[in-house]
Formats: C-alpha cells, structure tokens, sequence
C-alpha cells in the first residue's frame, strides 16, 4: 500500500481539526490565537472565527464581561487569570477539567510545543461529569443511610459506637469527664400490643424528637436498635449527667402523645457510666457499666436514672457491647 504523502496527510490532519467536535485551538508564545476550530469557539461562546488574532486574555475578559466561558470563582479576573498565567506553560503537557458559566464541563488538554507554541484540545465532558456527580451523590446518599436509623434520622449503633470511639479517645487524651447513658423505654412490648406497631413507631420517634430538645448540641444521641438509645454526653460528670437525665424523666411524664391514644403517656429507663480521669476506661468498659445500672433501673421499678458507681474492688461490669 502506498503511503500518503506529508502534505497530504496534514491536509487531512487540518480538515479533521477544522471539522472536528471537539474544540481544538493553537497559541502563539504570546498567547495569540493563530488557530481555532468552530467547536472551540462555541465551546466558550464566541462566533467561529471570532478568536483569531486576539490575545487570550481579552477573549477570558469578553466571556467574563458577558456572562459566557468558565466558571470563574476567583475574586476578580485579575486573580484568575493570574493563576491560569501561574499554570499555562509550566509543564510540557497538563491535563484538566473545566465547568462553564451555563454548566457544561470540559476537559481540556494543553501541550507546549518548542517555540512556546501552545495546542489546546478541548472535550465536552458534560455528560459523565453528570453521571460522576450522580455516582457521588448516591455514595454519599448510601454512606448517610448506612450511619443513620431510617425510623428516628439519628446515628444508629454503628455510628454512635464509632462516634463514641472517637469522643472517648479525646476525652482521656485531654483528661476531660464524659458520660455514656443507655436509656431504654419501658413496657414498650405493651404499646406495640395495644396500639399496634405504627403507634409504636410514633412513640419511637416522639422520644428521638423529645431528646433532642432537651439535651446540649453537643451531646450525641444514637438508637442502639428496637427501643433502645444511647447518649453520649462530653464535658459531663456523674453528677451532672444523672441530673439531666433525672430531669428528663420528669419532663417526659408532664408529656402526652395524643396521636397514639387520648392522654397516652409513656416513660424510659436509664442508667449512665462515667468515664472521668481516674477511671482508664474502653467503651466496652463504659457500655458495660451503663447496661448494668440500666438494668438496675428496670429492676428498681422502671422510670428512672441509675449510675453506675465503679468500686476499685469490685470485677468489672458484665460485658454489654
Ligand atoms: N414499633 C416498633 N417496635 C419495635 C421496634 N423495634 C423493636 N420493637 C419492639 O420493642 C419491644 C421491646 O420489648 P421488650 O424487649 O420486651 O421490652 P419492653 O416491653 O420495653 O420491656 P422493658 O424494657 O423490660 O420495660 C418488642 O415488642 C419489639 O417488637 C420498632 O422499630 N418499632
């Protein structure tokens, strides 16, 4: 077979680049554009043609002035074309992706040629940024799901025990108090039989709800699972902890849930663990500690908040986690 000859193969080599969907444009030293093809042209929103001869700088500043072009989040054009100066030409190839003013990504590839002659190839990447977004999103949407109870929206066990890893960790490098709390509704099984599961679900949810107004943003509620939730209170002794908890008994018994039934009350079961300085706690430790004075509470009669108090001679809690 014959092979083409230069000028022929170049005519060909020209006639693809001028007809070519994808924008090709070529740069003098001085970035003057010495050739564009029409998709180039498009692609930043300018007439075909209408680039030749212009320096770089001006056809950015018309594309910025009317609103066409990339997505310039830089203070000023000034600065962003500072940057741009900062890059172009620093490598003999740089390869990157670009988002325009009306949406549209690009990926554009720059290659320095020996005279300072710069080519830019230039691709409509639009659609799989699109799907690469979606992806991310579904990632994102998938990881939030895989930490959170559907019924409640707050942190199931999973997170809260990484959660409470990280808190504890923190609490004994600074040497800071920290209290774990289980709490537990009582006679739940009963609202379930009486008023059936959905009721049961509201109930759920009113105590998700009826925790978060009455604890600090800073503590961290989680449902461990069925009836069952764990707070983790930073910063709290003891002392404190039992208070608030004592006082969200209380609070809890002045409140009604009328969507189950007229007048339909319920109460929780607690029992907290405290992991000040002196104890060199782990969170089985403190889970242990807080399931057992939760199991006080149930057997003391349900409807209130027990501590677990170590005693430097007793063996350490019952395992919980
Ligand atoms: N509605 C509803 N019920 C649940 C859910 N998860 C667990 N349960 C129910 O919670 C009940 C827990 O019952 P038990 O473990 O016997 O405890 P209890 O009746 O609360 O009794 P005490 O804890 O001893 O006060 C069971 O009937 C479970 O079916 C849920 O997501 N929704």
């Amino acid at each position: 077979m014959q092979q083409p000859s230069a000028a022929s193969l170049s005519k060909i080599l020209l006639r693809d680049a001028v007809d070519s969907d994808n924008g090709i444009a070529v740069l003098d030293a001085n970035n003057i554009f010495l050739f564009h093809n029409r998709a180039f042209a498009c692609m930043f929103g300018f007439p075909d043609g209408a680039m030749l001869g212009k320096h770089y700088d001006d056809m950015m500043a018309w594309a910025y002035t009317h609103r066409s072009g990339p997505l310039i989040e830089a203070a000023s054009l000034d600065e962003w074309l500072a940057h741009v100066h900062s890059r172009q030409r620093s490598v003999r190839f740089r390869s990157f992706e670009v988002d325009l003013i009306d949406g549209r990504w690009l990926l554009l590839n720059e290659q320095v040629h020996t005279g300072g002659e710069m080519v830019v190839l230039c691709t409509d990447i639009s659609k799989q940024k699109k799907v690469e977004f979606e992806l991310k999103q579904a990632h994102a949407d998938l990881q939030r799901l895989a930490l959170t109870d559907e019924l409640t929206g707050m942190p199931n066990r999973r997170h809260f025990f990484q959660q409470l890893d990280t808190e504890l960790a923190r609490a004994r490098r600074y040497r800071h108090p920290m209290c774990l709390a289980m709490l537990d509704l009582d006679h739940f099984k009963r609202v379930n039989d009486r008023h059936g599961h959905p009721a049961g679900d509201a109930v759920l949810r009113h105590f998700a709800a009826f925790m978060r107004q009455h604890l600090r943003a800073v503590d961290m509620i989680g449902r461990l699972g069925g009836e069952e939730f764990a707070i983790l209170l930073p910063e709290t002794g003891v002392e404190e902890a039992l208070f608030v908890l004592r006082r969200m008994v209380e609070q809890l018994a002045r409140q009604t849930v009328d969507a189950v039934a007229p007048g339909f009350a319920y109460t929780f079961s607690g029992g907290v663990a405290a992991a000040d300085d002196a104890n060199s706690v782990d969170c089985k430790w403190l889970l242990a500690g807080a399931d057992q004075a939760l199991y006080q509470a149930k057997s003391g009669g349900r409807n209130r908040v027990n501590a677990y108090l170590p005693d430097a001679n007793a063996p350490a809690p019952a395992d919980a986690a």
